[in-house]
């Protein structure tokens, strides 16, 4: 891919601009507004106009919502040779664009699964997308063109391509990322107008919890509507385990010894299925978080010290997986933990502990 169309330039279209301008990719970027395309132009995304000649890719980062008449423009416009998107639901897309009369023998549909609570081009960052799965759907008419297309700008961004059907990515989709998302709101929502008192000694289970329902309410309103009877769904199946919770909850506090014993059990058994459905979730490159070791450091909160952290991994011979920060601002202290293979971990807590740092137990 020599040259590429960005148009909107928030978070994800700034960060994508930014991988592929780093690799080389002759890079233009356009937004409805211009502040935010020139926003981007000044942190090195591309330059802020519209390609004189069509270039290879257009790829449409807007609101789910404005895809398909930004496609059907574009293509009458002729900015590029072949169309992909990064909105977060499909099926509803596929139709739309074919109403808005778009040809989508030059058009794929793409979602990558990786994203912020933050908006704009501010919040980009060029290695978004490392490591994160990045789902392709073509359709039936989609020309080779497009999907080689797309699947070189997923390689570029450095994520991992996977082709799916778009009812079946819709219904994933409502499943593993926009029904959390709703149930995040709602959790963080009681919390409005909790006590102050209550809500300051919040720890990092609820922090972890709720960090998504930051998000942009504009953008959720447009997927939770575009994605509503499959997020419906999985928020039906959420209610029916929460009735029981609440019923279990209720039998273990009663007087009946033998209703509260099945309610302890209930509760054991739905832990039980969450330990068993989080091991699923897979960390860095699809291998699952479970099989890392983590190691926890305790950081100072000094410019410098995870990078001189990272160091020591890599004096120690040994690679980071991934890393789970717990900064609290204003304190003095951080923990970073840190996932490695579980075969190095004791050899590479000792050696940070040797050279200064303190790793929890
Ligand atoms: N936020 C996230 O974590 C993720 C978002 N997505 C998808 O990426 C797309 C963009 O989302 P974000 O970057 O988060 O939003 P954003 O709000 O940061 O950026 C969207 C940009 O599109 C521009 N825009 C709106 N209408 C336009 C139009 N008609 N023509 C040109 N520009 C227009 C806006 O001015 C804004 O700069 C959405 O379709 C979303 O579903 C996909 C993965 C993750
Ligand atoms: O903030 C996060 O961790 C996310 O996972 C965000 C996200 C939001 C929307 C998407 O369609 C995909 C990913």
């Amino acid at each position: 891919m020599r040259s590429a169309l960005v148009v909107g330039t928030g978070l994800i279209g700034t960060s994508l601009a930014l991988a592929l301008s780093r690799r080389g990719v002759d890079v233009y970027l356009s937004d409805a507004d211009e502040s935010a395309a020139r926003t981007a132009a000044s942190l090195g995304a591309g330059r802020a106009v519209l390609p004189s000649q069509p270039v290879d890719l257009a790829v449409l980062a807007v609101p789910p919502a404005r895809i398909a008449e930004v496609l059907a423009k574009g293509q009458q416009e002729d900015w590029a040779r072949v169309f992909t998107d990064v909105g977060s639901v499909k099926a509803r897309l596929h139709d739309a664009a074919a109403v808005a009369g778009a040809d989508l023998s030059r058009f794929i549909g793409g979602h990558p699964l990786a994203g912020r609570e933050r908006s704009g081009p501010l919040a980009g960052r060029a290695d978004l997308f490392e490591g994160r799965p990045w789902v392709l759907t073509p359709g039936p008419t989609t020309s080779r063109d497009a999907l080689n297309q797309a699947l070189e700008l997923v390689s570029l961004c450095g994520a991992v391509p996977v082709v799916m059907d778009t009812d079946e990515h819709d219904h994933a989709v409502a499943l593993i990322s926009h029904a959390p998302h709703l149930v995040a709101a709602l959790m963080a929502a009681r919390l409005e107008n909790a006590r102050e008192e209550s809500v300051r000694i919040s720890g990092t289970g609820i922090r972890d919890l709720t960090r998504i329902a930051g998000g942009a309410p504009e953008l959720w309103e447009d997927i939770l509507a575009a994605n509503a009877p499959a997020i419906a769904e999985v928020l039906a199946a959420y209610a029916d385990d929460l009735t029981a919770a609440v019923q279990a909850l209720h039998a273990v506090a009663g007087p009946d010894a033998e209703a509260a014993k099945r309610g302890a059990a209930d509760l054991a058994d739905l832990l039980r299925r969450g330990n068993a459905g989080h091991a699923r979730i897979p960390g860095k490159h699809g291998a699952t978080s479970a099989s890392y070791a983590v190691v926890p450091v305790l950081i100072s909160d000094r410019p410098g010290e995870l990078a001189r952290l990272f160091a020591a991994a890599g004096s120690a011979g040994v690679n980071i997986e991934d890393v789970r920060i717990d900064h609290s601002p204003g304190r003095e202290a951080g923990l970073v933990e840190l996932l490695v293979d579980p075969t190095v971990a004791d050899r590479f807590a000792t050696s940070l502990g040797a050279a200064g740092w303190t790793v929890q137990a």
